[in-house]
Formats: C-alpha cells, sequence, structure tokens
C-alpha cells in the first residue's frame, strides 16, 4: 500500500510540481495517474522511491514512512520502469535484468538463473540474454525493463510512461500483459501516463491529474467514465466520444462495460457501474 499524505513539491527555481496530493493506492491494485504534461506525475511517482524529496507532506510504504528508510535500500526494494526499459546500454539483456539482485547480495549465479524465467514471465524468448538493448526492438526493450523491475521481486512496482516508445499494436499488447503480470503477481503497481485510453484500459483505479498536481477525480475507469466530475475531466477523457463507443457485453460470465475494441472498462450491476469495478 503507498499512502499520499497531502504530498507537495516546490523544486529549488521555485516551480511548484506539485500544489498537494493526498491518495492512497491499495495493496495488489494497478493504479494510474494519468495528466497533461507537466501536471506533477512523474515528480509524485520519484517521491515515492525518493528521487525526489517533497517539500510538504509524507507518503508512507505498508505504514511506514519513506523518509525514514534508508534511500538506498528503498530505492531498491521498488521496482521501477522508464520509458524504453531505461536499460543500460553496454550490458547484455540478462546482466540489466540482474542488476539489483547482484546489487542486493544475491550471488551472481543465482542471479543469472532466475534471468531465464524471469524473461519468460514476461513473454521474452531467453536467447536474447546475451543481447545488448540496442539489438533489441521497442516491445522487447520494454520487457525487458520489466524484467528487471521485477527481479528483485518488489512488492511495488513503478511505471514511468512505460510504453510511450512503442508503436499502438505492441503499446495494446503490452497493457495486455501487464494486466496478466499483475493478476498472476499481485504487485502493487503505480503507473503514470498521459494517455487517457491506456489509463482506462489498465488501471483499477484512474486518478485524473489538473495542472500542479492537483486531483480532478479518482475512481474506477466506469466510476469516470459514467460520472466525470466537472468539464475538465469531461474534456480530458473525451466523455461525448466515450459514452457513445461503451456497451455492456458479457465476458468470463461477468456483465461488463466495454469499449469499442470489446476492452471491458468496468463491471456492471444491473446497468449501473459499480464501485471497485
Ligand atoms: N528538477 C526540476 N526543477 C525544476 N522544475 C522541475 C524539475 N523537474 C520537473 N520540474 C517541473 O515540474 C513540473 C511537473 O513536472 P513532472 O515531470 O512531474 O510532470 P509530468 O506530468 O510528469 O510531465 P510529463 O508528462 O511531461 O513528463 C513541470 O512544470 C516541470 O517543468
Amino acid at each position: 500500500m503507498i499512502e499520499f499524505r497531502g504530498v507537495g513539491k516546490t523544486y529549488d527555481d521555485g516551480t511548484v510540481a506539485v500544489e498537494t496530493f493526498s491518495y492512497t493506492v491499495a495493496a495488489n491494485s494497478l493504479v494510474v495517474l494519468v495528466g497533461s504534461s507537466g501536471s506533477g506525475k512523474t515528480t509524485l511517482l520519484r517521491i515515492v522511491n525518493r528521487m525526489v524529496e517533497p517539500t510538504r507532506g509524507h507518503v508512507l510504504v505498508d505504514g511506514r514512512d519513506v523518509a525514514s528508510m534508508d534511500k538506498v535500500r528503498l530505492r531498491r526494494s521498488i521496482g521501477y520502469v522508464l520509458q524504453a526499459g531505461g536499460l543500460l546500454p553496454h550490458r547484455t539483456v540478462a546482466d540489466n535484468v540482474a542488476t539489483v539482485p547482484v546489487l542486493n547480495g544475491v550471488g551472481r549465479r543465482q542471479a543469472r538463473a532466475a534471468v531465464a524465467s524471469l524473461m519468460e514471465r514476461v513473454g521474452l524468448d531467453p536467447v536474447l540474454a546475451t543481447r545488448y538493448p540496442a539489438q533489441l526492438s521497442g516491445g522487447q526493450q520494454q520487457r525487458v525493463g520489466v524484467a528487471r523491475a521485477l527481479a528483485a521481486d518488489p512488492d511495488i512496482l513503478l511505471m514511468d510512461e512505460p510504453f510511450g516508445a512503442v508503436d499502438p499494436i505492441v503499446r495494446r499488447e503490452l497493457q495486455d500483459e501487464l494486466r496478466r503480470l499483475q493478476r498472476e503477481l499481485g504487485k502493487t503497481i503505480l503507473l503514470v501516463t498521459h494517455d487517457i485510453d491506456e489509463a482506462f484500459g489498465v488501471g483499477d483505479e484512474v486518478v485524473v491529474l489538473k495542472e500542479r498536481g492537483v486531483t480532478a477525480q479518482s475512481g474506477t475507469p466506469a466510476q469516470i467514465l459514467a460520472h466525470p466530475a466537472d468539464e475538465f475531466v469531461r474534456s480530458f477523457i473525451g466523455a461525448d466520444r466515450a459514452e457513445r463507443r461503451l456497451r455492456p457485453a458479457t465476458v468470463g460470465g461477468r456483465r461488463v462495460l466495454v469499449d469499442d475494441e470489446g476492452r471491458p472498462v468496468g463491471v456492471l450491476l444491473g446497468e449501473e457501474p459499480v464501485a471497485g469495478a
């Protein structure tokens, strides 16, 4: 669980990146922070693993204030996935994936042994282990980034525009796999994107941010789509378009609301979207 309690950040040059932000990411849920460029998404993500120190408020991970934790240990205990994987270019795929376990003192041989199964878990052929990042496609690099973040078996994954650098088809594939991984591994995931369709496609809950990290609305995709809080949210989600596109369907025996690609965006009870869907 990640709790943001009145968190704010003013950078040294006076830029107010986040005025004040409070939100609780429940354990084992996938929450998406979505907002336009400069709304403070990356700042909020980095405050969790103390790559950025807040100027106001606190972040608690599983009830402990991160400010009281050792920074290096904290960072190694939380998986962090960046756009294009954020891989080390002069290290092989296997070395990239094994980086954090080795830093944490796991024997090199043991870490290497785990690489193949991690690669399989994220849908990568283990024969790619000896390649360098530049010898992989964007989608493959992204999967390596996820495998690397999972290598230390963290309870929490932070993902910053993880699918930004790949084409729409691969992006969709990676989004589906993230949902699968989330179900299989039960991690707590906080993901940042500017893409509202991505947010609704992968998030259990979505937080729509205005400028300076101000929350416009938070809730399940179905709740936000059904009842946009204000004009800002309505226009951000393209609500008119979305409402027209959504239709009820039965998926896996459950009544759900799907978009025009058949992607479930919420569960229906009667014809009403349900909280926590
Ligand atoms: N180190 C810094 N010093 C000063 N200002 C900064 C710094 N880092 C970010 N900012 C500013 O803080 C604001 C929020 O930035 P942040 O990167 O958190 O937004 P974002 O929503 O992630 O944007 P994007 O989608 O473009 O990555 C922006 O105005 C940005 O210019």
